[in-house]
């Protein structure tokens, strides 16, 4: 997990040395501040003054220098490192995303969420604590060393008291680790409603009670969450408590008893007693970076499990082996494939479908019988898992399966349509100016720096939209999955009886889902997709 984190921050073993040392130097900075401060009262008590007054002078105005030197130092670097952990992780993320195929992304959609929202923030969170929490462990250590040194017989009290305290702060520990991990856990069916509830605002909108029972299940979770956020926190706090209580018992009954009891010097027991005072803050600052650091961890995991994941699906894929060649088509040929969306689930092939430049094959088939499934195969959207391809007569290895994906330019049936044309470099304005006019929709929309001026149009209009730029990919096969269902019918008949031709003559091939079987006859190929088989209807009936 760390060597992940490494490469997502992008900091260097040299770099994690260094911060660590300096770290340590800062408690141990610190730790001298207690002891010159300790050897001056001792001085006072015994002499009633200070020997060398300048020489303790001088060294204090040093430790004080050192320390706030080096802790500025640190928490610049600190601050530095937790924004390149806070934007390296979210870029990481969205670059995995990007080549992550299609069905992973959809898997893990909350999950991503979850991840660049809030775990990201608890791991900036968790970095920006390391340093005080480092140095704070750092002077502890040497106190107990010192406090020792002053009095054993006290420090075995102190010892066995703290150490009663860690042990019942580790088990507390444990248990809010558990309540963290199940509120964390209850993120993802958070995202999940919350985005129902903005992609349904329409419905809900229209009928309360969607609206309700989608309130009364995200309060659910919330109360759940908050029930293990609030049991983790209320644990720490009482153990943090309970630790404090006996840290003043301990310094009252060194007050009381250490001299009548133990024999300790008053000096020994003053300078003591300084110590452990000293040593309330770097405890109390421990106390409260660790359930900072162990929602930083649950949240560490998760990044680590997601990274995982995505890093061995997207093996061997990168972004630049996926920006499109101009690949030469004349003949396109898919043989046997298959595609599964897993063991007993739904399947389709054998397939057995060619392509020729220049022509319009149609498809059409009942709902669920896998039209689209067909589609993300063909498009290798989704992985075949037996078949082959070949193009222009050559077989395609899973190298040059790329060259087919390129290819296709398609408009799905629940396509999304970005504001700008991201696909194309430059777009041929005089070309996108004449698909606005044959599309009908020029006096809605220009096309500016490849930009268009509003996406905010009616469906079939956004649909027009979402083909010119299709066709502005220059890419040789256009797919349609139901694109003329949203057309009105005149328009509908313009696009099979003129754009169709149009588009053939300029060199473009159609492959299409369509149901509208009035104009089955302006295809050259018509297929049925049935039960995730694909039948070729060898003589075209057309209800004119
Ligand atoms: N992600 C998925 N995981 C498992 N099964 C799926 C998934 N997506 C679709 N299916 C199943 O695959 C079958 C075919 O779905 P597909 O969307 O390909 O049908 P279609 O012919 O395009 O239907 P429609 O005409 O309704 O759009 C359906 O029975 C559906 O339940």
């Amino acid at each position: 997990m760390l060597k992940k984190i490494k490469t997502l921050t992008k900091i260097s073993n040299v770099e994690i040395i260094a911060y660590s040392l300096l770290s340590m130097i800062l408690g141990i900075t610190s730790f001298s501040f207690v002891i010159l401060l300790n050897s001056m009262i001792e001085l006072l008590l015994i002499n009633g003054y200070i020997e060398r007054e300048s020489f303790y002078l001088m060294t204090f105005i040093g430790i004080i220098a050192l320390f706030f030197t080096l802790k500025r130092v640190l928490s610049g670097g600190i601050i530095n490192l937790s924004q390149e952990i806070y934007w390296n992780v979210r870029k990481t993320i969205i670059n995995q995303v990007l080549k992550a195929p299609l069905r992973k992304i959809i898997e893990n959609k909350d999950q991503v969420y979850s991840i660049l929202t809030r775990d990201v923030g608890n791991i900036t969170s968790g970095s920006l604590l390391l340093i005080d929490f480092v140095s704070s462990i750092v002077l502890v250590s040497c106190c107990f060393f010192y406090m020792a040194y002053i009095s054993l017989s006290l420090f075995l009290i102190s010892f066995t008291i703290i150490f009663i305290t860690v042990g019942i702060y580790l088990i507390r520990n444990k248990k809010s680790h558990e309540k963290f991990n199940n509120s964390r856990n209850l993120e993802k069916s958070f995202i999940r409603l919350f985005n129902s509830i903005l992609n349904g605002t329409k419905e809900i909108n229209l009928n309360p009670i969607i609206g309700q029972k989608l309130s009364a299940k995200i309060g659910n979770i919330i109360n759940n969450a908050r029930s293990h956020d609030k049991g983790a926190l209320i644990g720490y706090l009482n153990t943090q408590v309970m630790g404090q209580i006996l840290f003043y018992f301990l310094i009252t009954f060194i007050v009381f008893y250490s001299s009548s009891l133990l024999k300790v010097s008053i000096e020994s027991s003053i300078s003591y007693i300084i110590v452990l005072m000293y040593m309330l803050g770097p405890i109390g600052m421990i106390m409260t970076a660790v359930p900072v650091m162990n929602k930083t961890f649950i949240s560490l995991n998760k990044l680590n499990n997601l990274m995982t994941e995505l890093e061995i699906v997207n093996k061997n894929v990168n972004v630049e082996e996926r920006v499109s060649k101009q690949v030469e088509f004349n003949k396109l040929e898919f043989e046997n494939y298959c595609f599964s969306y897993g063991k007993d689930q739904f399947s389709i092939g054998p397939i057995n479908l060619n392509i020729n430049k220049g022509e319009v094959v149609f498809i059409y088939g009942g709902n669920g019988s896998g039209k689209t499934t067909l589609f993300n195969t063909i498009l290798n959207i989704y992985h075949p898992n037996k078949g082959k391809v070949k193009l222009n007569d050559e077989l395609c290895n899973l190298e040059n399966l790329i060259n087919v994906k390129s290819l296709f330019s398609p408009v799905f049936s629940d396509f999304y349509l970005f504001e700008e044309m991201y696909g194309i470099d430059n777009v041929d304005t005089k070309r996108a100016q004449e698909y606005l006019r044959i599309f009908e929709i020029d006096k809605n929309v220009t096309i500016l720096n490849n930009k268009f001026s509003t996406i905010d149009l009616s469906v079939g209009q956004r649909k027009r939209l979402a083909l010119i730029n299709a066709l502005l990919e220059n890419k040789p096969i256009i797919v349609l999955d139901e694109w003329a269902a949203d057309q009105d019918p005149i328009f509908r008949q313009k696009f099979y009886k003129k754009i169709i031709p149009y588009l053939l003559k300029n060199g473009f091939t159609i492959l299409a889902v369509t149901h509208d079987d009035k104009y089955y006859n302006c295809a050259d190929r018509l297929y049925k997709m049935e039960y995730g088989h694909l039948i070729e209807v060898k003589e075209i009936v057309t209800l004119n």
